[in-house]
């Protein structure tokens, strides 16, 4: 039995577990794809272990690592369509898909945790994951990773390997949230399992900085909606499900026609945490409407594609800059690290 079937054993603790996301890390001085130089020289520089301490504390929990799997959001679904920019894009934003007709994108949705055969409806499969890839006219593409929680449950790439390796010792967790609310708040969120993965609502987390062509220049957080509305299994139903039910879910709604999922930013008023991204801004902040992912089908050998994709969060277009949040750093940097693992067959 690995340690994580050993973890999710216990109830108290597969509740715990419902919680953790991501993974953290870092490192100085490498230059993210689609980064300019002087983006990049706005990044906060981490230590380069964090990275991999991370990749190695999400080892720890799920029994990894798993050949070529990710080292977390293993189980995943890929899928394709096309993105249509709202009116109000190119306000926010001169990047290219912002404005014009349509783009190609590439859509994976995934259960957070990285055990690859984890039923859907676990408490570990929360956070669900949404990647976005677009695919621009000049042959670049870029990426949007987003979860279905808002917010996250650490500010800092240190803190999250700390949580990460508290979480299996109820004590040491315990010690840990005493003093974090977004901690606790995170762990204690309600995470029901959706309808499908076309009913659950999606958060970027991390700020960017947005700048439209006539150089206004905004700090906003995309949010995802999908275009069916936001539904929830109940916890009874959850468990009569199939334990892959949401790939046969999709794959049954895209008969009936495109899957759509509408997103904005939301945009932050002065004084906002724009470092944070444990810190959600409030709810009546303005949002501007970004566009319309179109989702079409589920892609063929979908299992192969999604070995070889990459989404790292700071593969960004000109028009849209990382912000000083030093998660954006840690996450590209253990995002490549699990990617060259999984491409090496490891
Ligand atoms: C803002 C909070 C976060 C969100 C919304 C988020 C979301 C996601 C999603 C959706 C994926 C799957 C991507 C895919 O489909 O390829 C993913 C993968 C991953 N995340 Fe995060 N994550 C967050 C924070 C973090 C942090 C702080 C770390 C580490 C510092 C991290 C490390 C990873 C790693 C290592 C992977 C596997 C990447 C790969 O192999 O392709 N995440 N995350």
């Amino acid at each position: 039995m690995t340690r994580l079937a050993v973890i999710l054993s216990i109830p108290e603790k597969r509740h715990q577990l419902t919680s953790l996301i991501g993974a953290a890390l870092l490192a100085a001085g490498v230059s993210a794809p689609g980064l300019t130089a002087a983006q990049t020289q706005n990044l906060p520089r981490s230590a380069p272990q964090v990275a991999q301490q991370v990749v190695s504390s999400f080892d720890a929990l799920f029994g990894g690592p798993h050949a070529g799997r990710r080292a977390v959001h293993a189980n995943g679904l890929l899928t394709e369509g096309y993105f249509t920019p709202a009116r109000s894009a190119p306000s926010l934003s001169r990047a290219d898909h912002f404005a014009g007709e349509s783009s190609p994108v590439l859509v994976r949705f995934s259960n957070f945790a990285a055990v690859p055969d984890l039923p859907d409806a676990h408490a570990a499969a929360s956070p669900r994951g949404l990647a976005v890839k677009f695919m621009l006219p000049n042959g670049a593409d870029t990426d949007i990773v987003a979860h279905s929680y808002d917010g996250f449950p650490v500010a800092k790439p240190d803190e999250f390997v700390t949580f990460l390796r508290a979480l299996p010792e109820l004590a040491r967790l315990a010690e840990f949230t005493a003093s974090r609310p977004a901690a606790r708040a995170f762990l204690e969120h309600p995470k029901p399992t959706p309808v499908s993965y076309g009913t659950e609502a999606y958060f970027g987390v991390a700020a960017f900085l947005f700048s439209n062509s006539s150089g206004t220049t905004r700090h906003g957080r995309y949010r995802f909606r999908p275009g069916a509305g936001v539904s929830h299994l109940s916890a009874a139903d959850a468990a009569k499900m199939p334990e892959q039910f949401l790939a046969e879910e999709l794959d049954n709604r895209l008969r009936r026609g495109p899957v759509t999922i509408h997103i904005s930013v939301q945009i932050a008023a002065d004084g906002d945490p724009v470092d944070d991204g444990s810190r959600p801004w409030p709810s009546d902040r303005p949002e501007i409407d970004v566009g319309t992912l179109s989702i079409t089908r589920i892609v063929p050998a979908d299992d192969e594609r999604q070995r070889d994709l990459r989404f790292i969060p700071t593969n960004l277009v000109d028009g849209i800059a990382p912000s000083a949040d030093p998660m954006l750093v840690a996450r590209t940097q253990s995002y490549r690290i699990s990617a060259d693992r999984r491409e090496a067959g490891q």
